[in-house]
């Protein structure tokens, strides 16, 4: 009997112990997880920085050689910049890349979204001689890019499903022999993989020495590490094999180390030139909100914002975790007199791109869209994105909100939190790679009532901090912030719910996995720390918000956006010519940037209204913009019969903060 309860002892002792090591293993394990991200993070740095600085704040970019001295297309570079593409002034790299690409080098760009990644090889297509092939992954892409090409009055041709017979007569024997006028051709991946007679026009173009140069646009398709994994992609390292002497420029908005490396080897261009942008979009004001439990309240909240900030119809984006969300969303919204319409992946592809059409015509104000809406979104003039449920990663976030403000000018990126909407993305990333590492990483985002929201973003890219200048909640609106130790106190429901997430990204509480025939339910069991806990050895603290947070500074950010009068008429009139040119969009008759410049120098003349917007568009669009401006002008002196406004001469030139956003180093 004795003996038995000696052994019996020993036992549980055992047991106890192989606890213990199984605690201890699972945090070494951890660690090890943390120490293996950290490491990849530090070979990215090394390689970013290698035989130079990591970008400074000023000029963030990096890159090896120096590209920025004069070279000799410099004056038909600069004439085509601005007379062609209206553009006045070059981004941070895009002269660099120019300049690579010219000198026919192998060029990878990693730049942010609506960094300017398209003018940096249609402008060397333009220079070359012969034709600039162009891959990019969706048809969508591709149609908005040839539609703005073409009003530029660039030969832009696309070779897809939706190509004519009579077009595609004319672009392969562009490409066979060198006949009709062809500068740019877009195909998908596809025409590449499976399409010989393609790739034998596209050899006999090369024989002739026509094939200036091959673009691979959002290249990051190319690797399974990248979000957007296009299995046609991988078969792209072809095009330097049978074209090893045409200059290759692969562009992606996609940061991580893993995808760099891939796409290098995958497009066999291991000598290639990198060009890294920051990941900053100082432009975008970023913040968080509390989501109430109530779902009418969410929505109610988010009218309320669309309407005090946005009531002139400036586009936006709502995100919404299910497609039966979106519905629902998209409903509510209307009914509180909102133009709002739903995108997901179970419409057809013709429902799908309708909604997506009225929304680039500005005819619709907000799509609420799941994931699905995503990569084909080119819209310049998206003023906030908003996210009704969390995103599952950082990067799905950076991405997402991404589709704000880029065109530069300020934009606002919303995110509704709540910690019951936790579980409903851990069930769903749990079995992905680092899936849960990733999804707390953007609850830490979410929770955080302190630390600057861009600071996140930087780490995540392993980017050294850049100053947010006020751009975001927690930099912006100073509030009574306390640490609470919540070890035994009396806490509120919303309170309980904010511990339980933060106990799982302390690792006190971690979270299980069970299936269903019909779902996987998340389970809570403790974690490795729980004993410390337990034992009393830790803390559990949480950060609480005494006074509450003002919204004063979203303020200052519409104070930039909003279109006065002229601005309005401007907008109008870039609406009507839209309609009227065939089908182009708004933006691409008159960038927001360009009405902004135009109301506020207010030009007399052609020659004045050229020096902002260049000869094609003055050109095309020169006299209705005058004849606009005269319009208000009059408009305004009678006003000033009674004693309000200003004529235009005498009036002062308002310098828009707009200006001074733009992260470029040429624009100051
Ligand atoms: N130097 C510039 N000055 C002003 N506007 C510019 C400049 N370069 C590009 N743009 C404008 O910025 C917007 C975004 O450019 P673009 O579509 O090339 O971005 P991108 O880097 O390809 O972004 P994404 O990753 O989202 O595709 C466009 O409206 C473009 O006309
Ligand atoms: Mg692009």
């Amino acid at each position: 009997m004795e003996a038995q309860e000696t052994l019996l002892e020993e036992l549980l002792n055992v047991e106890v112990e192989i606890q213990d090591v199984e605690e201890q293993m699972k945090i070494l394990l951890q660690r090890q997880d943390t120490l293996y991200e950290r490491q990849s993070q530090l070979k990215a740095l090394l390689e970013a920085s290698e035989g130079s600085e990591y970008p400074a704040k000023d000029t963030a970019s990096t890159t090896v050689e120096n590209w920025s001295g004069s070279c000799e297309w410099d004056s038909e570079a600069d004439d085509v910049r601005f007379n062609v593409f209206g553009i006045s002034t070059y981004r941070a790299n895009q002269r660099e890349i120019i300049n690579a690409v010219m000198s026919r080098r192998d060029v990878l760009v990693i730049m942010a979204a609506g960094g300017g990644k398209s003018l940096c090889y249609q402008l060397p297509a333009i220079l070359r001689d012969g034709v600039a092939l162009v891959i990019s992954p969706l048809l969508s892409l591709i149609q908005d890019q040839v539609m703005g090409l073409t009003a530029l009055g660039i030969p832009a041709y696309m070779l897809t499903s939706t190509t004519s017979k009579e077009d595609e007569k004319f672009i392969y024997k562009a490409l066979e022999k060198g006949e009709g006028d062809l500068k740019i051709l877009y195909v998908t991946p596809e025409k590449i993989s499976k399409s010989k007679r393609f790739m034998s026009k596209l050899e006999k173009c090369h024989n002739a020495g026509r094939l200036s140069l091959i673009a691979v646009d959002e290249a990051h398709c190319c690797s399974q590490w990248g979000h957007d994994f296009r299995p046609d992609y991988k078969n792209l390292g072809i095009l330097k094999i049978q074209f090893p002497s045409v200059p290759l420029i692969a562009l992606t908005a996609t940061a991580t180390h893993k995808v760099q490396i891939d796409l290098t080897q995958m497009l066999h261009i291991p000598k290639c030139v990198k060009f890294f942008s920051t990941v900053n979009r100082p432009n975008l004001f970023y913040m968080v909100r509390e989501k109430s439990s109530v779902g009418k309240v969410v929505i109610e909240e988010i009218a309320g914002f669309i309407q005090e900030f946005y009531p002139n119809n400036e586009s936006g984006i709502v995100y919404c975790f299910s497609r039966r969300e979106c519905e629902q969303v998209a409903k509510e919204l209307r009914e509180s007199g909102i133009s709002a319409d739903y995108y997901h992946a179970d419409m057809d592809v013709n429902a799908r791109e309708k909604v997506h059409l009225r929304w680039s015509n500005n005819k619709l104000q907000v799509i609420v869209g799941t994931v699905a809406f995503g990569m084909g979104i080119n819209k310049p003039d998206v003023r906030f994105v908003i996210h009704h449920s969390l995103s599952k990663s950082m990067e799905t976030y950076y991405q997402e909100s991404g589709r704000a403000g880029r065109d530069g000018l300020p934009s606002q990126c919303l995110l509704y939190f709540r910690p019951g909407d936790v579980p409903r993305q851990s069930t769903m990333v749990f079995y992905e790679n680092s899936g849960l590492q990733n999804l707390y990483d953007i609850v830490r985002y979410c929770l955080s009532k302190r630390q600057c929201r861009r600071s996140s973003i930087f780490r995540h890219f392993a980017e050294p901090f850049q100053d947010c200048n006020g751009m975001c909640d927690n930099c912006a609106f100073s509030s009574e912030i306390e640490e609470m130790d919540v070890s035994s106190s009396n806490l509120k429901r919303d309170q309980k719910e904010e511990l339980v997430i933060k106990l799982i990204l302390d690792r006190v509480l971690i979270e299980e996995f069970q299936h269903t025939a019909y779902a996987t339910n998340a389970y809570l069991t403790i974690g490795p720390f729980a004993k410390q806990v337990l034992q009393g050895k830790r803390d559990v603290k949480l950060e609480v918000c005494n006074a509450q947070k003002k919204v004063a500074g979203i303020n200052s950010v519409k104070h930039n956006v909003a279109f006065s009068g002229l601005e309005m008429k401007l907008d109008e009139l870039r609406k009507e010519l839209s309609s009227t040119h065939g089908g182009i969009f708004p933006h691409s008759i008159l960038s927001t940037q360009q009405i902004c410049m135009i109301s506020a120098q207010k030009p007399n003349t052609l020659e004045q209204l050229e020096k902002i917007i260049g000869r094609l568009k003055t050109e095309k669009y020169g006299n209705r913009i005058l004849e606009q401006i005269i319009k208000y002008a009059d408009s305004n002196e009678l006003k000033d019969e009674h004693g309000s406004d200003v004529r235009p001469k005498k009036r002062l030139k308002t310098k828009k903060p707009v200006v001074l956003i733009e992260s470029s180093d040429d624009d100051a």
